[in-house]
């Protein structure tokens, strides 16, 4: 067996140890899905969003396929969309990370093209498929705009591109990988890093002299809600991750390597407040429930949340939307509409922290997730051990999913992308 790199593995899984979360060593095929391969296209896949008043509802129809839900039913998640014109800013965000991405590759000497589809939205992912074939390409490496591991921020995009090459006639034909959940990976982590830093500044001068930022401030980390049960089974199905699965893991990992690197940067002209950034309280919470009352999902709500501070005498919340690549809809409703409003109404200062979007460090380290899997004379370092930065212990996280990971709640599907099935 090749030891090109550990690049199947996640970092805390060493060589040799038989309780290896995930790790199904004996159900690699004959040639290791995790070598470097020449991929001739790197393909954005995000979640598509409506662009007019006219898409909203065919927009959630699509997301909702295949579960019957009546209109007048998806007319009250509509009117957020409705509410900014019927258009999301997703796809322009996408537009921009696409260009972006594309610099990136250019200025390293990489002559790649970066492609994009939606699994919701137009350009989709089987037109984007179809084009990349007829332009000659053979051979895809899928960049997700979805960070951790959950049905649907990684097994159900394996799935919708499975299903594209099924639509097109393309199985087969094309070749599709995906880079690995980059969750910690610093490109994403820095960002936010630098966003709590500074609203953490603002918010200690905010409380003013009398104020104590480790007493009157709290950091709420917030992400997709999403039902328990698929908590649960979310990242490989040994992984033993507790409750909330590989999915809380990783977000709570996460949030453990902000609040300790928002406190260690460096203090210029902060008067020395920064050193306490690292012991401002924090919690996980979540946002965007939907689905029937009675199925349980992941808690608190950050409303409910930023409440219960307020009780406790919290004067000042920093909200760091961790679930999410950018500030698309579910940010601009549910925290920039929803939930300061209910900080407001309880008197508290608030900030929101912004999402990676096009932030320099992170299309770097999107761009260098593409490298680590590429082998072309552009990569120094393919084909050979090459670095794969993570900042948790969890990662880095495994470039083929491992079977059952992710298991969809409501049928086995075929996916791209993964150890089979
Ligand atoms: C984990 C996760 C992410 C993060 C990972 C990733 O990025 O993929 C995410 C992202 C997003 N979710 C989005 C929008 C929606 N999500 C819905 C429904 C749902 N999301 C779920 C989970 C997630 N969702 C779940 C378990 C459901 C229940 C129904 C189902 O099991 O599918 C619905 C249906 C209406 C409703 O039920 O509220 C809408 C409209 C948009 C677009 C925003 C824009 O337009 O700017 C984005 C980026
Ligand atoms: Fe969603």
């Amino acid at each position: 067996m090749t030891t090109t790199n550990e690049a199947g593995t996640p970092a805390a899984a060493a060589p040799g140890t038989g309780a290896v979360p995930g790790a199904h060593p004996e159900t690699l095929p004959d040639r290791d899905p995790r070598s470097p391969v020449a991929y001739d296209a790197i393909l954005l896949v995000s979640f598509g969003g409506p662009e007019g008043q006219d898409d909203v509802l065919p927009f959630l129809r699509n997301v909702t396929r295949g579960r019957g839900i009546p209109d007048e039913r998806l007319e009250e998640v509509a009117h957020h969309y409705r509410h900014f014109g019927g258009v999301s800013p997703i796809n322009e965000q996408n537009r921009a990370l696409q260009a972006a991405l594309q610099e990136e590759l250019r200025s390293r000497g990489v002559d790649l093209p970066v492609l994009w589809g939606n699994r919701n939205w137009d350009p989709y992912l089987a037109d984007a498929i179809r084009d990349a074939h007829a332009a000659g390409h053979r051979k895809i490496l899928a960049v997700v705009t979805s960070a951790y591991s959950s049905y649907s921020g990684c097994r159900q995009y394996r799935e919708d591109l499975a299903g594209a090459l099924e639509e097109t006639g393309l199985a087969g034909e094309l070749h599709i990988d995906k880079v690995r959940n980059y969750f910690d990976h610093p490109g994403f982590v820095t960002p936010f890093v630098e966003g709590v830093r500074e609203a953490l500044q603002r918010t200690h001068d905010q409380l003013g002299p009398d104020g104590d930022i480790t007493r009157d401030a709290h950091v709420l980390f917030v992400t997709h809600s999403i039902p328990t049960s698929t908590a649960v089974t979310s990242g490989p199905p040994d992984a033993e991750l507790g409750e909330e699965g590989a999915y809380g893991a990783q977000h709570r990992a996460v949030a453990d390597v902000i609040m300790a690197s928002a406190g260690a940067m460096s203090d210029v002209g902060t008067g020395g407040s920064a050193a306490q950034f690292a012991a401002v309280p924090w919690s996980l919470v979540y946002q965007s429930r939907s689905g029937a009352p009675t199925t349980p999902w992941l808690e608190p709500d950050i409303n409910d949340a930023i409440e219960a501070l307020a009780e406790h005498g919290t004067k000042a919340v920093v909200i760091v939307p961790i679930g999410f690549v950018s500030d698309h809809m579910e940010v601009m409703w549910d925290l920039d509409e929803e939930a300061m409003e209910t900080a407001q109404e309880k008197g508290m200062y608030a900030e929101r922290v912004a999402t990676p979007g096009v932030h320099p460090e992170f299309v770097r380290g999107l761009i260098d997730l593409v490298q680590e899997r590429l082998a072309s004379p552009s990569n120094p370092e393919g084909g050979t051990p090459c670095s794969r930065p993570a900042l948790t212990p969890l990662g880095p996280w495994y470039d083929v999913c491992r079977p059952g990971c992710c298991a969809n709640p409501r049928a086995v599907k075929p996916a791209v992308a993964g150890l089979a099935p």
